[in-house]
């Protein structure tokens, strides 16, 4: 779909994208990055709207630097920022937006239903745009961007601004974007978490460099390492550090999540190395015997945050963006970890 070979932009003072190469598959690829990391840059020469300092980029099998109008008949793209006239409706405005990308006047006014319909915008579609909250508006910039039937979608950070519940119906939208309609869709995000739930692929770039690029299965493998949590009990006040203990004696290595990366909620977990199967009943007997609660035994998987917390030098100077990233990552850890244990 995508391919960069060597890609730099240079501003005056700053390398927005720095000898960037890269190849994206078909499927649903996040590009991730802190903020400046390079993604709208990336975008914009990808679509052919700005020129690459050096380097080679293809879209589609079209060279950026000739073919930017047939890349951008073929392909959507939804801008990051708010870019929509307010004194228009949708449909008066994705109807003109389908007319600029070449349909003729009947197939642009259906199209707009159709593709207004499918991202959820009903009635208020004949309002002026002026008065949409920014998941309404959202939803319009994704819909310009699909009215054409485009076989790849470039979304530049459509879940901003939107609240937990609009980020969860923006995601499924794009998710479905590809499996109803087949369109490979690229989109880009700080966030990692999101982008661990709805990518087959995902690139992560900093300072214009690629640090890694790899399927989210990857990320996120499962490792031979079991989470246990335990309730504690009138005979052991801290069913954890009994566990522990018991474990230890058998000989299992057991660790605490290091200090730091603990997600919130998970201030009760024993990791277990499991290197074979006789590790789980050694676990349940040593709970039985303590006469502790089991409530979760499960196998512990890697966060696409980890690629943040290695030890390369490119990981290094991406950590100070961070935090506040963890802590909303943490969170959905530990819902999707309460939720492991519900099950258990
Ligand atoms: N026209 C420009 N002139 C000068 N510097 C620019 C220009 N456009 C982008 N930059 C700089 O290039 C770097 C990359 O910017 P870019 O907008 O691509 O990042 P980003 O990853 O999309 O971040 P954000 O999500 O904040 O937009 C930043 O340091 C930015 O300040």
């Amino acid at each position: 779909m995508i391919a960069t070979e060597s890609l730099s932009k240079r501003f005056p003072r700053v390398t927005a994208l720095d000898r960037l190469t890269v190849g994206i598959t078909p499927g649903v690829t996040g590009l991730v990055g802190a903020n400046g990391a390079g993604k709208s840059t990336l975008i914009k020469i990808l679509l052919g709207l700005e020129p690459a300092t050096e380097g080679n980029a293809t879209v589609l099998g079209m060279d950026v630097r000739t073919h930017g109008g047939a890349i951008r008949e073929r392909v959507g793209y939804m801008p990051e920022h708010d870019c929509l006239p307010p004194d228009v409706s949708a449909t008066e405005f994705v109807v003109h937006m389908a007319r600029m990308s070449g349909l003729p006047p009947t197939a642009a006014r259906e199209r707009t239903a159709d593709t207004l319909r499918h991202v959820g915008l009903y009635e208020e579609r004949y309002r002026p745009m002026g008065g949409y909250s920014t998941g309404m508006k959202q939803r319009v910039k994704l819909a310009q961007a699909l009215v054409h039937d485009p076989r790849l979608v470039l979304l530049d950070e459509p879940t901003n601004g939107l609240d937990p519940v609009g980020r969860d119906d923006m995601l499924a939208l794009i998710r479905r974007v590809h499996t109803d309609f087949g369109i490979s869709v690229l989109v880009t995000s700080h966030l990692l978490g999101e982008l661990e739930r709805t990518c087959d692929h995902v690139v992560v770039i900093d300072g214009g460099k690629l640090l890694r690029a790899s399927s989210t299965a990857d990320f996120t493998q499962t490792t031979a390492v079991l989470a246990v949590e335990v309730t504690d009990t009138d005979l052991h006040p801290d069913g954890t550090a009994a566990l522990r203990t018991a474990l230890d004696r058998a000989g299992l290595a057991v660790h605490t999540p290091e200090a730091g990366h603990a997600a919130p909620g998970t201030g009760h977990l024993l990791y277990v190395d499991a290197d074979d199967e006789s590790v789980y009943d050694a676990v349940r007997d040593a709970a039985a015997e303590l006469g502790v609660g089991l409530v979760r035994m499960e196998q512990r998987r890697h966060q696409i945050s980890e690629v943040f917390t290695s030890d390369d030098e490119g990981a290094r100077a991406a950590r100070p963006h961070q935090d506040h990233q963890q802590g909303q990552q943490g969170q959905q850890q530990g819902q999707q970890e309460r939720s492991g244990a519900d099950v258990a």
